[in-house]
Order: structure tokens, then C-alpha cells, then sequence
């Protein structure tokens, strides 16, 4: 920039100057003019030649004493005021060496200053070419790459766009594809919904057809109850007629009696009374007489037979009865009178375990009585004498045969479901007389041994429905196991007992169990009982060891006695319940895996 000095010039009069002043002609030098015009006109102490010239002469013509002095004191003050013009050119002149000095110092700087502005501006701007070589260089790589990016896309659309192309030409062949594929599939539709119509009609008859079966399989059920049913009335029958024929019999001994006392009396015709007797033997009556004429019980022949000397009962009775053969035991002291009989119990000829395998060809409960009398030779004594009311005693103390009467038998309402439960455990444990109690709620101390199988069948409501249990009461003696082992085929449940007063009884409990599973594997379930909890202060058997058994097994497990009743309906009832539901629960399976089938069916 420009700069610029302003200098100014001043005078500084001492104090006074104003004081007027007369000064001579002479004294009017051309020096003092020159000195009073340089003073500057506008100062307020300034003077004008005209007036100093003019103070002088008043000065002149009023005090002329004066004049001397006051025109000294103008010299001296014109010589001093001479020495500060000077003195004032000379500061003026330094002044303006040193303005001159400072300007070249200042143009000197300010060269300076541009050199250096100058030379920041090169090296910015070289600087700056420098940054904006490389930012061009850098953008420029960027192009390129932006460049090669461009070709690539540009290949790439190409590319796409000849895929379109193609995608375009493909997407109208599969659009008639598709329009021939939907053709097709409604044809398919159409098949498929006359297909499924056809499932369903198959379904419809698939599910009528396991209901027949249900229904028929549950008639079967209620048929083997009835034969059950029949057979304990034909057992009744029989009853009868054993009672018929130990009338006959006695009727035939007072007929003997009577021969006897004819042939004393007249001592003729021996040969001929002993022929009509020979003939009166030969009938079935003679098989029941001893040979004192005496009507034997089943209990003595029991004993014969097995050597049985406490207690026997009678088996799966009134079927073929065989004599004893010749020279077995011991000859009557009737000599002539035919040997005691004993009863052959034979699975091959007992209709019961056919029962139980469904396999009886005719059912027993269409046979009338007498057909079956008349097969042991009877009937015609039947049809001659009028039904007896007398009733055998047994050796358990009652009627034979009636012990598999039960209560239930005249129960209100049909039962809805049979189930078949054997009964199985050594023998005096307590099978019969628990059964009894279940059934008739009563207990005959002293029992006698069954001998082979007996069953009772009682009616009982589990959860709202009724259930016939059909018992079988096997004989816990050793030598009946093989016929026991044929029972377990059909069970649908099986009952262990054990004596918990005796301990043989309860380790014989896992050859039972073994026996079970050898003939059904695991597939009934099995209650274990320990019978005679009555008995506590004989006990053998710790609880501990039943549970711990029944645990191991997975058994369901009571102790019971039939003595007192305690436990003995809970625990039928409990297996009885297992079986219902067991049951229930097969038939929803079946009803289950009938479904999806039919879902499938109408999906695929
Ligand atoms: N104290 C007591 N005695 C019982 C009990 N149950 C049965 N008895 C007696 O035990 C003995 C045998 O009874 P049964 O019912 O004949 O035994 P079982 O198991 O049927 O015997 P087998 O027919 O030989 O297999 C009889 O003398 C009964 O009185 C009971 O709960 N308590």
C-alpha cells in the first residue's frame, strides 16, 4: 500500500508574544519580516508585522524610554525565535531524513513483505499443483476403475439382457406348458374328488365293517358268557341227576334188600337173583355204588385215587367217568359189588379249556340235559323217575357244582365285556376260599383241595359297566400243573397267590410267574396276592419282600384274606379295572389307526 506522511509545521512563542510591541523603522529588517511571515497566521498568539510595526510606535510616541528595551527584547526575541526557526528546520529536516528513512525502511519492508507473499504464494501454489496432481491422479485411478466397473455392468446388462431374452422365449413355451399342465390338473382334480368319494365310501364301509366286527366280536364275548352260563346250569342238571341216581341207587338197595329176604325165604333161584343183579351193576347207578352197596363220595374217591387224606373237591366233574382198572386197589368187603370209580380228569375230554379256546363245535348251552344223560346211559331212568329235589352234599360241606353258582349270575343288566382270570399259587393258600368270599361273601374254614378246575363267574360294575370275571380256580397241587399251564392260554389276567404264613408258598410264586410268561409271555396283566393277613402273628412273609416282587415284575400287588374279606373285592376290582381300560385303550388305538389312514387317503 501506499503510505503517507503528513508533516506539519508549527511555531511555539513563548508566553507573552502578544504583548504589543513598537518597533523602530529600521528595526524592520527583511529577516524580522521574513521571521513574522513565517508565523503562522491562523495562531491565536500570533502577531502581524502591522501590529509589532504598530505597537513599536505607540510604544515610540508614548514611553520612547521604553523603545530601547522593548526593541532588545525584540531582538532577543527575534534572535531566539531566529534559533528555533532553525532549531525547527533542522528537526524538520531530521524529521524528514527520518520520514525518509522510514519511508525506505517501510518500502523496504513492504518489499520484503511481497517477496515473501510472493514466494508463500509460489510454494502454495506449488503445493497446491502438487495436491491437486495427485487428487487429479487419484480420480483419475478412480475413473478407471469406475471405467472397467461401467464395462463390466455393461457386459453384465448385456448378458442379463440376453438371459431376458431367453427367460422371455422360455416363459411363453412354459406358459402353454402351463396351460396344458392345468388341463391336466383339472382332469386330476376332477379324478382325485372321485377318487376320494370312492375312499370315503370305502371308509364309511371299513368303519360299519369294524363296528360289525366290534359287535360281533363283542356277541362272541356275551356267547362264551352264555355258554358259560349254560354250562353252570348244565353242571346244575347234572347235579340233579347224580342226586337222581343216588335215589335210584338207595331205590335199587331196598330192591336188592328185598330180593335178598325172597331169596332167605324161598332158598330158590340163587343163579337167577344174582343174574338180575349182575345186570343192575352194568348201569352208570352201579358205578356210584361201593361195594357195600354204599354211595361213595367224590371226597373218598379223591382219597383212593390220590391218597389225599385232608380234604378234595371236586374237579371239572361229571364228564366220562371210567372204572378203576382191575386189581388197582383194594377189593370191597362186598366182594361181589363192583370196585369203587374214580374220576379221570382229562383237558382233551373237559369241554372247558375248548371253551376257552372258543374251538367247542357245539354250543353246550343248545344241548338239552337229557341229551347229555342220555350219553351216560341215564336218561331213561330220568324220564321214569320225577325230578328229585334232594340235594348231594360234597365234601366241602354243600352242594357239589353249586359253589360255581354265583349271585351275579341273575344280575339286573347284561354284562358289556367278559374277562377270563385264572387263578393260580400253591396249594392251601387260599385260591377257593378267596373266590368264595368274592363271590358269596362267606368263608368255610377247612376247604377242601381242588382238584383240576373249578370257576365261578361273577358280574361286577367297574366304572359304569358291568364286567363279568370269569374265575378259574386251579388246583395248587403239583400233580394238576400241566392241566393248569393249558388254562393260561386264553387268560386275559392271572392271579398269584401266595400264603404270607408260609414262606414256601411266596418263593414258589416265581416258578408261577415263570409258568405264566412260558405260556403268554407278558402280555396279561397279574395280580399277586398274599393271602391270610389275618394271620399277622404267624407271618413269614415280610410286606417289604411282596412289594419288592410285584415292583420287579411289575405286578399289581395286595394282601388280602379271605378269612376277613379285607382287600379281596378291592383287589379283583383293581385288576378288573386295569383290564377294562386296558381294553378301552386297544379299541381307541384301533379307532386311532383307522383315521389317519383315512386322512391320508383323502389327501393322497
Ligand atoms: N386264616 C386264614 N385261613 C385261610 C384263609 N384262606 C384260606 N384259609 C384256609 O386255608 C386252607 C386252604 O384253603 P383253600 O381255599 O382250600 O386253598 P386253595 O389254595 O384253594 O388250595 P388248593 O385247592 O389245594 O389249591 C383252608 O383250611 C382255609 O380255611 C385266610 O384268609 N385266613
Amino acid at each position: 500500500g501506499d503510505i503517507n506522511i503528513q508533516t506539519t509545521a508549527g511555531n511555539n512563542l513563548p508566553q507573552g508574544w502578544e504583548v504589543t510591541t513598537h518597533f523602530s523603522v529600521g528595526f524592520f529588517s527583511a529577516g524580522c519580516r521574513d521571521l513574522i511571515s513565517t508565523l503562522p497566521h491562523e495562531h491565536p498568539f500570533s502577531c502581524s508585522e502591522s501590529d509589532v510595526k504598530q505597537l513599536w510606535l505607540q510604544l515610540k510616541k508614548d514611553e520612547p524610554h521604553l523603545l530601547s528595551n522593548f526593541e532588545d527584547f525584540l531582538t532577543r526575541i527575534f534572535s531566539q525565535l531566529q534559533e528555533a526557526h532553525e532549531e525547527k528546520n533542522e528537526l524538520e529536516y531530521a524529521l524528514k531524513r527520518k520520514i525518509a528513512a522510514y519511508d525506505e525502511e517501510i518500502q523496504h519492508l513492504y518489499e520484503e513483505m511481497e517477496q515473501q507473499i510472493k514466494s508463500e504464494k509460489e510454494q502454495f501454489l506449488l503445493k497446491d499443483t502438487e495436491r491437486f496432481q495427485a487428487r487429479s491422479q487419484e480420480l483419475e485411478q478412480k475413473l478407471l476403475c469406475k471405467e472397467q466397473e461401467l464395462e463390466q455392468l455393461t457386459q453384465k446388462q448385456k448378458r442379463l439382457e440376453g438371459q431376458c431374452t431367453a427367460l422371455h422365449h422360455d416363459k411363453h413355451e412354459t406358459k402353454a406348458e402351463n396351460t396344458k399342465l392345468k388341463l391336466t390338473n383339472q382332469e386330476l382334480a376332477r379324478e382325485l374328488e372321485r377318487t376320494s368319494w370312492e375312499l370315503q365310501d370305502a371308509q364309511q364301509q371299513l368303519e360299519s365293517l369294524q363296528q360289525e366286527a366290534c359287535k360281533l366280536h363283542q356277541e362272541k364275548e356275551m356267547e362264551v358268557y352264555r355258554v358259560t352260563e349254560s354250562l353252570q346250569r348244565e353242571k346244575a342238571g347234572l347235579l340233579k341227576q347224580l342226586d337222581f341216581l343216588r335215589e335210584r341207587n338207595k331205590h335199587l338197595r331196598d330192591e336188592r334188600d328185598i330180593c335178598f329176604q325172597k331169596n332167605k325165604a324161598a332158598k330158590v333161584n340163587t343163579a337167577a337173583s344174582r343174574a338180575s343183579w349182575k345186570k343192575r351193576s352194568g348201569s352208570v347207578i352201579g358205578k356210584y355204588v361201593d361195594g357195600r352197596g354204599i354211595l361213595r363220595s367224590q371226597s373218598e374217591e379223591e382219597e383212593e385215587v390220590f391218597g389225599i387224606p385232608r380234604r378234595s373237591s371236586l374237579g371239572l366233574s361229571g364228564y366220562p367217568l371210567t372204572e378203576e382198572e382191575p386189581g388197582a386197589g383194594e377189593p370191597g368187603p362186598g366182594g361181589p359189588y363192583p370196585r369203587p370209580l374214580r374220576r379221570i380228569i382229562s383237558i382233551e375230554e373237559d369241554p372247558l379249556p375248548q371253551l376257552l379256546d372258543g374251538g367247542f363245535e357245539q354250543p353246550l348251552s343248545e344241548c338239552p340235559e337229557e341229551e347229555e344223560v342220555s350219553d351216560q346211559g341215564v336218561q331213561g331212568q330220568i324220564q321214569e323217575a320225577p325230578p328229585l329235589k334232594l340235594t348231594p352234599t360234597s365234601p366241602r360241606g354243600q352242594p357239589v357244582g353249586k359253589e360255581a353258582l354265583c349271585k351275579e349270575e341273575s344280575s339286573p343288566s347284561a354284562p358289556d365285556r367278559l374277562f377270563k382270570i385264572v387263578f393260580v399259587g400253591n396249594s392251601a393258600v387260599g385260591k377257593t376260599s378267596f373266590l368264595r368270599r368274592f363271590c358269596e361273601d362267606r368263608f368255610s374254614p377247612g376247604m377242601a383241595a381242588t382238584v383240576g378246575i373249578d370257576y365261578r363267574v361273577k358280574t361286577v360294575n367297574v366304572d359304569d359297566s358291568q364286567v363279568a370275571l370269569q374265575l378259574w380256580d386251579t388246583a395248587g397241587q403239583e400233580r394238576y400243573r400241566c392241566i393248569t399251564q393249558q388254562f393260561f392260554r386264553k387268560a386275559d389276567g392271572v392271579i398269584v397267590m401266595y400264603d404270607l404264613t408260609d414262606k414256601q408258598s411266596f418263593l414258589s410264586v416265581r416258578r408261577w410267574l415263570s409258568s405264566v410268561e412260558e405260556a403268554v409271555g407278558d402280555r396279561v396283566p397279574v395280580l399277586l396276592l398274599g393271602n391270610k393277613l389275618d394271620n399277622e402273628k404267624e407271618r413269614e412273609v415280610p410286606r417289604g419282600l411282596g412289594e419288592q416282587l410285584a415292583k420287579d415284575n411289575n405286578l399289581i400287588f395286595y394282601e388280602c384274606s379271605a378269612y376277613s374279606g379285607h382287600n379281596t373285592k378291592e383287589s379283583l376290582l383293581h385288576l378288573a379295572r386295569f383290564l377294562k381300560e386296558q381294553e378301552d385303550t386297544v379299541r381307541e388305538d384301533t379307532i386311532q389307526v383307522g383315521h389317519p389312514a383315512k386322512k391320508k387317503s383323502c389327501c393322497g
